[in-house]
């Protein structure tokens, strides 16, 4: 609903707008709402209500802090970006540009990186000071790690749900909850960023024992580091999350400790590895020699998977009482459809998998299975003949195993197949058995992935259609968060505008214009009192506006000013219209003094 248009209008000086006077001895609240009448939606502003504003005396508080802050005085991109200046990542891309064409991250500074993002304000100017085309600059740029203690976790319970009391509203109203995407997506999601963004404290003991940076990767962040030799590569293994530096993302590298290359053909084979791409394989990204860890290690790189943990951990480490009698029949198919399509993939190449062992597949998000450390077997015994087709068989028969072992809960219990083969009968379809005894049957000797996926063809049909339907749901998800990012990018418009020192001294701009009404604006947007002066937080209002001056629809509200001597009325649109020129002006003074 348009704000009704108040009967004494008179135009300003200077505006083409309309005024209203008002007694210069009226007293009362500033910016009542009582002169732009505006419905909160109930629920809204009961959810809004949550959201806590500073006191006066915390207000000056933090004005104080403020002020104890010395100076920023912004200069030249390239002032900024050296050494002296700050204390963040050098990039010098001409010093250290490699066959990808990206800037080189220098370890060392990654961990200072941490206090570019902590600096706030003064990171934000760098990054504003920057030309925004050169990503890989800024990818390296944003790319910061936190460190030890120093960091500050996010504050999840301050997300907590709509209680069920005020959950249960009309269907003409929305809870805030619905504007932006849903809980444990985004803590789940947010999570996952915190895992990527560990890092040691070099100074700390742990971080001083590994190096600061092993071929092109540093920042490295043990995810596992065993002693003993891997029961299935014979050899100690080390697993690190690490950031390659040319081009700042973060990989996972495999090391294995204590061998000796003795064949540089083998690195052959990871060519062929690399060219696996499945959504059911942790995909090779490459391998190396090195002697960073103190000995002669070989180093296999894959894509990094946050907060993933293996079938091993999930449901045969611990008596969990929920897997003991068997994994949840759906879940099951899942993993078999999973793996499966994967197995067809890797058999397609004339490759053998080698590794389909409970530690080697790698549990990556709700029910989403790939498997992991491909390729290891074949650099680690390359010299070794080898017959594709037995591996391809033997690859069958463990994925038989590894079904049976996660229907009856336990990899003890393929000691004794009979018993799991009448548990399974029992307690699931009977698809699983023919699976299993399929895959199990070594003298059927050409048994192939080809058959079994003919075996579980409906299953994979069901698979799809929980898939399309995920897809569905997280398209959904981002729909609302895709709104959000529009409506920030005009706040950091507004924002870019208001309160501009140069403009607060220009007598021009300070009581007509397009500045001023943008200030006012401001105020009508987040600086309401109701009729006893207590602030207005109703973030229903906040998004209805900024959605309607994003729009630039031709509703009219009224802004007044703040000793309430005059009174503007405005459609969304001249408002629009205003940070389109302001704005542009921005960019090209920008332009001219650049
Ligand atoms: N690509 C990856 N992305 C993310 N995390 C990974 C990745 N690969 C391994 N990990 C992590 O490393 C942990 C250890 O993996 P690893 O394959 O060494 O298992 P393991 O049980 O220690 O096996 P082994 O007995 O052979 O050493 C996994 O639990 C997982 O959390």
């Amino acid at each position: 609903m348009p704000a009704p248009l108040p009967r004494d209008l008179r135009t300003r000086p200077g505006s083409a707008l309309p005024i209203k006077p008002r007694p210069a001895s009226r007293s009362g609240p500033k910016l009542s709402v009582a002169s732009a009448p505006f419905t909160p939606l109930s629920a809204l502003a009961q959810a809004a209500a949550d959201l806590s504003s500073p006191t006066p005396s915390q207000a000056s508080a933090t004005l104080a802090r403020v002020a104890d802050v010395p100076e920023f005085v912004p200069s030249g991109a390239g002032a900024l970006f050296g050494p002296q200046q700050i204390d963040g990542p050098v990039y010098d891309q001409s010093a250290y540009s490699d066959d990808y064409g990206y800037a080189f991250y220098d370890p060392q500074p990654a961990y200072n990186g941490m206090h570019m993002v902590q600096g706030g304000i003064e990171s934000m100017a760098i990054a504003g000071s920057e030309q925004m085309s050169d990503k890989a600059q800024l990818d390296n740029f944003f790319m910061h790690h936190h460190v030890g203690s120093s960091f500050e976790p996010l504050q999840h319970h301050l997300y907590n749900s709509t209680l069920p009391h005020v959950a249960n509203i009309p269907p003409n109203q929305k809870q805030v909850h619905c504007l932006f995407i849903e809980d444990h997506l985004r803590v789940h999601l947010q999570s996952r960023n915190e895992a990527i963004q560990q890092a040691l404290d070099p100074t700390s003991a742990e971080g001083a024992r590994l190096p600061a940076r092993v071929d092109a990767y540093h920042t490295l962040f043990p995810l596992d580091e065993s002693r003993a030799p891997s029961k299935i590569f014979g050899y100690p293994t080390s697993v690190y999350k690490a950031v390659r530096s040319t081009d700042g993302r973060t990989y996972v590298l495999r090391r294995i400790e204590g061998f000796r290359l003795t064949n540089e053909a083998s690195m052959s084979c990871i060519e062929v590895w690399r060219r696996v791409r499945h959504a059911g394989c942790v995909s090779v990204v490459g391998a190396f020699t090195t002697k960073a860890f103190g000995d002669s290690s070989l180093v296999i790189v894959y894509d990094y998977h946050p907060l993933s943990t293996t079938l091993m951990a999930k449901y045969f480490a611990r008596a969990d009482p929920q897997t003991a009698n068997g994994i949840n029949e759906r879940v099951l198919w899942s993993f078999i459809c999973q793996i499966a399509s994967a197995i067809k993939m890797i058999h397609a190449h004339n490759l053998a998998v080698r590794v389909v062992e409970p530690s080697k597949i790698l549990i990556t998000g709700k029910n989403r299975f790939r498997i992991n450390c491909c390729s290891v077997l074949d650099m680690l015994t390359f010299d070794t003949p080898t017959n594709v087709q037995a591996m391809q068989q033997d690859d069958l028969f463990n994925f038989g195993k590894l079904i049976v072992a996660l229907t009856s809960g336990s990899l003890y219990a393929l000691h004794n197949m009979q018993k799991c083969m009448d548990h399974m009968g029992r307690s699931y379809s009977p698809d699983v058995r023919t699976l299993a005894v399929y895959l199990l049957n070594r003298t059927l000797t050409n048994r192939n992935i080809d058959d079994v996926i003919k075996l579980i063809a409906p299953r994979m049909l069901q698979e799809i259609n929980g898939a399309f339907q995920q897809n569905d749901f997280l398209e959904d998800q981002l729909s609302r968060e895709l709104e959000n990012s529009r409506l920030v990018r005009l706040l950091c418009k507004l924002g870019f505008i208001n309160e501009r020192p140069e403009y607060e001294l220009d007598p021009t701009c300070a009581e007509t214009g397009d500045i001023y009404l943008l200030k006012l604006f401001r105020d009508y947007v987040f600086h309401q009192v109701d009729e006893g002066g207590a602030p207005i937080l109703d973030l229903a209002h906040v998004l209805q506006s900024l959605n309607k001056l994003d729009v630039g629809v031709n509703e009219k509200i009224m802004l007044s000013s703040r000793d309430e001597q005059s009174c503007l009325i405005v459609s969304y649109r001249e408002l629009k219209q205003c940070i389109e020129t302001v704005f542009n002006d921005l960019m090209n003074r920008r332009g001219r003094i650049a």
